[in-house]
């Protein structure tokens, strides 16, 4: 049997082997280039990738978004969701939500399916529906998360996916040096998920960390 390689160097290239093989299409590589100006960080490329397959998985037809940021990560969850599938996007900057819409119009996308919010997420969260959503993917930081987390659980339906970007919080989580508030949310976000018997949760490496959870 082939020992198990673990050193950080070997380590590194496997991960970014994983994350670039299934590089941009023309579509996400220009909207990648409007985030640079207006200072979003987009989803990595093996992220968006992992989100088109997460929502194909789960046969999404109702999701959830908070933080559009540019579209990057809207438009990889509509690529692997049902065809009518409807997206519904909250950001508090309308600047990123017209740059997003830029971005689902080169897509193709109908205006039908994405229903983008202004505001922001604390406020419009509460106003949407329970139990009626197949899959949530919350990026918009750490600062609100365990009423984001908490939120959407309340909307999830049984058998929905919640995703969480950044879960490694660009990758202090498994230092534990490291005691930024960012950082200590991330982590209990994580031990809470896991120790709760109504959800099924993992940690995956992919770009700066993916959580993701299954309610029951
Ligand atoms: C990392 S970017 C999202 C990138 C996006 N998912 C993509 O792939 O293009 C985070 C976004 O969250 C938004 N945001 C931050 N805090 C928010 C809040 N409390 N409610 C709504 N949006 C928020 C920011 O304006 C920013 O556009």
């Amino acid at each position: 049997m082939k020992a198990l390689n673990t050193s950080p160097t070997a380590k590194h290239s496997s991960w970014a082997y994983a994350e670039q093989h299934l590089s941009d299409d023309p579509v996400l590589q220009a909207t990648r280039e409007l985030a640079f100006d207006l200072g979003v960080e987009p989803v990595s490329e093996g992220t968006a990738a992992t989100l088109t397959v997460l929502a194909a998985a789960v046969q999404a037809k109702t999701l959830v978004e908070v933080g559009t940021g540019v579209g990057v990560s809207g438009i990889s969850l509509l690529r692997g969701a049902q065809p009518e599938a409807i997206l519904t996007s909250i950001d508090l900057d309308p600047e990123h939500l017209h740059t997003a819409r830029t971005a689902f119009r080169q897509e193709q996308l109908p205006a039908r399916r994405t229903r983008l919010i202004t505001g922001r997420a604390e406020e419009v969260l509460p106003r949407l529906a329970t139990g009626a959503y197949d899959l949530v993917l919350l990026d918009a930081g750490a600062e609100h998360l365990p009423d984001f987390t908490a939120e959407s659980f309340r909307m999830l339906a049984p058998g929905g996916l919640l995703i969480i970007n950044d879960a490694l919080d660009q990758d202090q989580v498994p230092r534990p040096a490291v005691r930024e508030e960012s950082t200590q949310t991330m982590r209990e976000t994580e031990r809470v998920l896991r120790e709760d018997g109504r959800v099924t949760s993992t940690l995956l490496g992919t770009g700066t960390g993916l959580l993701v959870a299954v309610r029951r």
